[in-house]
Parts: structure tokens; sequence; C-alpha cells
């Protein structure tokens, strides 16, 4: 959460020419109501629901750039899809450099809202066993959104190289 894949995913896509599409985007225009709305007037789980159900379709389409949501790769079948019918790339961030982030996200982020620092620390890291089940993963620490998009190039460019070889 936070760590810039809505951003970087739109800047990869324009460098790649592919259709960039983000999960919660699209479950807020189906809906027709912002993420916080929804997590407010219907809760948690039926959020889970719509995120199942909407990044399982846009993750079979092909030639895309897709960013799902922080807490997607915890669901078992939406961590199948994408594995089988994409390349599923993990940016990662230290906790250190993640919590300068924090402030700038917690208006949007309702899994942020009425938790204190070491809840989020717990989720943050109870999470990584989800996000280590990748293709490919990289650490932005320190880089700007244009350097993770290139440096998204080049491990895309050495999968690609690598399935290549196999053939
Ligand atoms: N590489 C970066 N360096 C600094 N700030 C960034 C970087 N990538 C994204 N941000 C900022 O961090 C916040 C979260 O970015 P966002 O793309 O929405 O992340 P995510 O989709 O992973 O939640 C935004 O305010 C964005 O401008
Ligand atoms: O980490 C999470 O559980 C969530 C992350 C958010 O997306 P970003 O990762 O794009 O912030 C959004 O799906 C929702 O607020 C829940
Ligand atoms: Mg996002």
């Amino acid at each position: 959460m936070g760590v810039g894949k809505t951003t970087v995913g739109e800047l990869l896509a324009q460098k790649l020419n592919r259709t960039f599409i983000d999960v919660d985007q699209e479950i807020e225009k189906d809906f027709g109501m912002s993420i916080p709305d929804i997590f407010t007037k219907h809760g948690e789980p039926f959020f889970r629901e719509l995120e199942q159900a909407k990044t399982c379709e846009l993750a079979q389409e092909p030639l895309r750039v897709l960013s799902l949501g922080g807490g997607a790769f915890l669901n078992e079948s939406i961590q199948k899809t994408c594995l089988a019918h994409g390349i599923v790339i993990h940016l990662d961030i230290d906790w250190a450099e993640w919590t300068e982030r924090m402030e700038l996200l917690i208006d949007d982020r309702p899994l942020l809202q009425s938790k204190d620092l070491s809840d989020v620390q717990e989720l943050f890291y109870k999470r990584q066993s989800a996000y280590a089940v990748n293709h490919a993963r990289l650490l932005i620490n320190k880089r700007t959104p244009e350097e993770v998009a290139d440096a998204l190039i080049d491990s895309l460019k050495q999968i690609w190289a690598s399935s290549e070889l196999r053939k």
C-alpha cells in the first residue's frame, strides 16, 4: 500500500505503449463510490469480494499493465490468476522509507485509519509472505517513479529473455 503501484504502473504503461488499468479505479467506476466510502458503508469483506471478482477478471486480459490494490495478493485466487496469466512484479519498500510517506496516504487508505503505528507496522510485515510469491521483486527505496519504471522495464527484459531461452 502506497509503494507507488498506481503512479509507476501508469508510467510503465506509457513507456511500453500498453493500456494501464488500476483495479481500485475500476472498482470505484463500477460501483460509483470511492474506496474509502465502500469500506465505510459496506465494510472490508464486501470490498474484498469486489476486489477478487474485478482483479481476476482484469488479470486474464493480455497486453496490459495492471496495478493491484495492496491487499489483493493476500487472496489465493487473485494470486493464482495473476501468476497464471501475467508477469507479477512485487514493488517493495523498506519500512523506514514507507513511514516517510504515510502522511500522504492516510486520507485515501481506510486500513490506515484508526490504527496506531505499531499496528500498521505489524500489517506491513505480516503481508510480506504473500508478496513473496512473484516473478520478480523490485526494491524502490529512494528511486523516483521514472527510475522505478525504467528498472521495471529492465526486469521485464530479463524475464522475457529467460523465457525465450526456455523455448
Ligand atoms: N517513487 C516514488 N517516490 C516518492 N513518492 C512516490 C513514489 N511513487 C509514488 N509516490 C507517491 O506515493 C503516494 C502513493 O503512490 P501510489 O501510486 O498511489 O501507490 P499505491 O498505488 O502503491 O498505493 C502518492 O502520493 C505518490 O505520489
Ligand atoms: O493494502 C490494502 O489492503 C489496500 C490498498 C489500497 O490500494 P493501494 O495499494 O493502491 O494503496 C486499496 O486497495 C484499499 O485501500 C486496500
Ligand atoms: Mg494504487
